[in-house]
């Protein structure tokens, strides 16, 4: 298991690149995370350097699929173990699987820094909300487009982020669902302090709009790994929150 304030340790480890640690008007961090799932999986490690040291990204988003609560199968902890010996970036890691409560443990000693699990794949968020806050991970809670958005107010003191699905979960390059904008905005007048993150077809054409209805994290993969200038998308992505976000 991971030991109290190993995230915080990790996290003074990290040299800030260029254009890292902005922040939103109203003090939020503005950032972006490249999904590794876009990536070539099998150069993890350097694909991952290059995302955070020569591209600037804030964060790598790691989406860990079971072939069961989404039908497609990706990685594990092994994979995140493996990762985290070649990095100290922070591994945001969304868990598309059903029983989250049954990685929790695996996830924290693989060294991911945030467990972002579905409402949809628990009976008791309370308790699992518990268990990743006693890891020392930080813990997000994410949605699927048809769950509506007020189902987590009741957890939003205890919780570090929300993850608004932008797709339906199980592929990356899927088309931007502008109707999920509505989730983002109630949320952002709710908690003006909050962390939204939003996943799913996030590029240069749809970043305006999830920045205005109130996001500050952005997960970006085909946008940011097929880009002819990876660098420039995620510098870009990260400009267009601080200038809209409010
Ligand atoms: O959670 C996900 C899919 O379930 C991915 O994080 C997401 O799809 C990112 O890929 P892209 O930016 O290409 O849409
Ligand atoms: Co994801």
């Amino acid at each position: 298991m991971a030991e109290d304030g190993e995230v915080a340790k990790r996290a003074k480890l990290l040299k800030p690149a260029e254009g890292q640690g902005m922040k939103t008007a109203s003090g939020l961090p503005a950032q972006v995370g490249p999904s590794i799932l876009a990536s070539d999986l099998s150069m993890l490690a350097a694909d991952s350097k290059k995302a955070m040291e020569q591209w600037t990204a804030d964060y790598l988003h790691v989406d860990i699929m079971d072939g069961h609560f989404v039908p497609n199968l990706t990685i594990g902890p092994p994979v995140v173990k493996c990762l985290r010996k070649h990095t100290t970036a922070f591994l945001d890691c969304h868990l598309m699987v059903s029983n989250p409560e049954h990685w929790v443990k695996d996830m924290a000693a693989a060294g991911a820094d945030r467990f972002t699990f579905h409402f949809e794949a628990t009976n008791d968020a309370d308790a699992l909300i518990e268990e990743v806050n006693k890891t020392g991970m930080k813990c997000g809670m994410v949605i699927k487009p048809k769950t509506p958005v007020d189902v987590l107010f009741p957890y939003l003191d205890r919780i570090d982020l929300v993850l608004i699905m932008t797709v339906e979960p199980g592929f990356g390059g899927q088309s931007f669902m502008v109707d999920m904008m509505d989730k983002v905005k109630t949320l952002r007048a709710k908690s003006p302090k909050l962390n939204i993150e939003v996943d799913g077809g996030l590029n240069l054409k749809t970043i305006d709009t999830a920045a205005k209805a109130g996001a500050n994290m952005i997960v970006a993969g085909s946008a940011v790994f097929k880009a002819e200038d990876p660098k420039l998308v995620v510098q870009t992505l990260r400009d267009k929150v601080v200038q809209h976000c409010p």
